[in-house]
């Protein structure tokens, strides 16, 4: 028996279908956005992503040994590649960058994930300077999980400014500890550690009340009342004001203490989960990984889990209207007659055994609507078992 890989699949069946479908469908809306697809590198070197990513991130990546003798990693990061890209090839008149991609990403699974690769469908817009490109990538967040259907998603934000600004006067070993407590929602080991902090009065009580920061949008009023330059939650309070005003106000939460673990955020963050609570993916602002090559401006976008999107998404694999039956006949006359429909973008299958009766059958357990013998210009409506002609075929199923 051939076996994968432990943490890799081969997908196939109505899942990869609907992986297809999502994937198609998500990057013809962000080309409509101006966002020019991306086709990354598989391997990237160590040197150039080691420091960019959170220690935790950055142990999972999966190392291997270019044929060249360069140590890399398989891409653990498709941002990681967009910002390479940008800085390799972009001069600033030519900014801002609005790529898309729909790839894989690889790294050692974290329980209880168990999986080595997974498949994102994403955006990056880089090197934006004004206002709107944080409202931009989240509205199209939204976007793309209605166009699948995904409704009654949920996206929860945060604030990556916020948390480091609070923990600015600690020492880097708590302040990453503290995240991490927070990023496993492990409030019991945040407020232990919080007891062996440095700290007391106001400071230390804005830290115990960060895990209880959660809520509408009313929370970032009631943060920023506490804080000594309230300023720093104003790109968050702005960007949860635009997406109010849009419409999306009943599918947002704000979580002040909501940590992405990669490592690079710089200001907004979210997660996106479906009505089932399952992570659809995330994204958010990340200026200081721009500023890390030398480049000035915003950056911000995200990355969705292709897989995820297609398990909860309302499309269904697509039966064929028709099943051409070409035993009866020339195969250049079905495959003329095949090629005429697929002008007119019917979806059908050819049919290519002898026995006319086994073609009706395996039709039927398809799900195909027609059934139609090419040699005897002959058709059958498959759900009623009605006969018909090839011409009431095409005039009945053609015109709609
Ligand atoms: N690369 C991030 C998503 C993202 C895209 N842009 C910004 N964030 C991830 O893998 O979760």
């Amino acid at each position: 028996m051939i076996r994968n890989p432990k943490g890799c699949d081969n997908i196939g069946g109505a899942l990869a279908a609907n992986m297809e479908e999502c994937r198609g469908a998500l990057m013809h809306l962000f080309s409509l956005y101006g966002y020019h697809p991306f086709s990354p590198a598989e391997f990237q070197l160590i040197e150039d992503v080691w420091g960019k990513l959170s220690t935790a991130r950055a142990r999972r990546l999966i190392p291997v040994m270019s044929p060249l003798g360069e140590p890399c990693v398989l891409r653990g990061d498709l941002t990681l590649s967009a910002v390479a890209y940008l800085a390799g090839h972009h001069t600033q008149s030519e900014w801002p960058l609005r790529l898309s991609y729909a790839d894989r990403v690889y790294s050692v699974p974290a329980p209880p994930k168990s999986n080595l690769e997974e498949s994102q469908v994403g955006v990056e817009l880089i090197g934006c300077d004004d206002e709107g490109a944080d409202a931009e990538a989240a509205a199209l967040l939204f976007r793309a999980l209605d166009l699948l259907g995904i409704e009654n998603s949920a996206v929860v934000l945060g604030d990556v400014s916020f948390l480091s600004y609070l923990f600015s006067p600690l020492p880097q070993a708590l302040s990453s500890e503290l995240a991490d407590a927070l990023s496993e929602r492990a409030y019991t080991r945040y407020s232990a550690l919080l007891g062996s902090a440095p700290l007391s009065g106001e400071r230390l009580r804005l830290l115990k009340r960060i895990p209880l920061l959660k809520g509408n949008a009313a929370v970032i009023g009631e943060a920023m009342a506490l804080l000594d330059d309230p300023g720093i939650l104003m790109p968050l309070r702005r960007l949860c004001g635009e997406l109010c005003s849009l419409g999306y106000e009943r599918r947002l939460r704000v979580d002040l203490s909501f940590v992405r673990d990669l490592g690079y955020y710089s200001g907004p963050i979210y997660n996106a989960y479906s009505a089932d609570g399952a992570l659809l993916g995330g994204g958010g602002r990340y200026d200081g990984l721009l500023a890390a090559e030398g480049i000035g401006g915003q950056a911000v976008g995200f990355g969705l889990n292709l897989k995820e999107l297609a398990s909860h998404c309302a499309a269904q694999q697509r039966a064929p209207l028709v099943t051409l039956w070409c035993g009866g006949c020339k195969s250049s006359d079905a495959l003329r007659y095949a090629d005429a429909l697929s002008k007119k973008d019917v979806l059908f299958e050819l049919s290519w055994t002898r026995d006319a009766e086994a073609s009706r059958a395996g039709a039927k357990r398809r799900g195909s609507r027609w059934w139609a013998d090419l040699g005897a210009k002959s058709a059958l409506m498959l759900a009623r078992d009605r006969a018909a002609s090839l011409k009431d075929f095409e005039e009945e199923a053609l015109s709609c």
